[in-house]
């Protein structure tokens, strides 16, 4: 028997005014996948989550989660969401423990376990207000809140800001033994890259077209190749970006080795870059 997707979006368009940020986007996110919405910042990457948390009807197109139109959403179904908006940050005069007794009737799921577990990896204390913790400290709060839901879907939206490189690998580390073994999607926006290659399994990439390129990481990865040639290189159909580098010029591409000397006529290196360099050849630094 053929499973609900978790997410499913069917010919989305929205625009704000005159502005379009999608046309025709079809996306669906299976059960058990972690999925990355990567774009740069004003892409629409928040515009598709208030959409599928059905805070904004799309202008055009239909969203569905766990099989329901995403603005009528049933409690039950809503509860199964734990959504982590950028930049969370109420009940501050609360203390640890107190926030942990207040969301815990809001959710039938709810492990008490898993919050004090993520507060554990840090050095602070149960009866100090959220207020007196570091931003790092209050984001693991907040992030300990959101996985004592026990939901099936995790939503988070630029869930690294503020926090350090420890508090990210920590983060990172734990969202993976945390939804290992299970069937929980999460849907994860970014500017860290070096962290969603280590996380996701399948991307999509919005940039400023209403285009959104949609695949696995490692098809993304392996497809999508850097080769550099000797000097000026015109635009040519097949190069998805050049960039100058001095002497040389970097071309990024879909095509191979073979077929993209061939186009343009001269010997390529191949050069082995990073998931951020690869992504902002993709979607360009500016
Ligand atoms: N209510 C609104 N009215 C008009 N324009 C809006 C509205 N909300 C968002 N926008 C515009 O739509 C574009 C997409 O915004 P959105 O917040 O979805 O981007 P984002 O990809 O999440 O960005 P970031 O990475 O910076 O969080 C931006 O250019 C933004 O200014």
């Amino acid at each position: 028997m053929a499973t609900t997707p978790t997410v499913e979006v069917i010919d989305l368009h929205h625009s704000y005014g005159s502005k379009q940020i999608y046309a025709k986007l079809d996306l669906t996110i299976e059960p058990g996948t972690v999925f990355g919405l990567l774009g740069k910042n004003g892409v629409g990457k928040s515009t598709l989550i208030n959409i599928l948390m059905g805070y904004l009807q799309p202008t055009r197109g239909q969203c569905m989660v766990f099989g329901e139109p995403s603005h009528q959403l049933s409690a039950p179904t809503r509860q199964r969401i734990a959504l982590l908006y950028e930049g969370f940050t109420s009940y501050d005069y609360m203390t640890i423990e107190q926030i942990e007794r207040f969301f815990s009737p809001f959710y039938p799921r709810w492990e008490k376990r898993l919050f004090y577990e993520l507060i554990a990896l840090m050095d602070v204390q149960q009866q100090q207000k959220l207020n007196t913790l570091s931003f790092g400290q209050k984001s693991q709060v907040i992030l300990g809140l959101l996985f004592a839901q026990d939901a099936d879907l995790l939503i988070l939206d630029d869930y690294s800001m503020g926090l350090d490189a420890g508090y990210r690998y920590l983060l990172v580390d734990y969202l993976k033994n945390y939804i290992q073994g299970t069937q929980k999607t999460v849907l994860i926006t970014s500017h860290i890259m070096s962290d969603l290659e280590k996380l996701v399994k399948e991307i999509a990439i919005v940039d400023r077209s209403t285009d959104v390129y949609r695949d696995s990481m490692s098809n993304f990865c392996q497809q999508f190749r850097c080769y550099e040639v000797d000097g000026e290189q015109a635009k040519i159909e097949g190069i998805h970006r050049r960039e100058k580098r001095g002497e040389i010029t970097r071309l990024y591409s879909f095509l191979d080795q073979q077929a993209i000397e061939t186009k343009i006529n001269k010997k390529t290196t191949p050069v082995e870059v990073s998931f951020e360099e690869r992504f902002l050849g993709f979607v360009g630094k500016y």
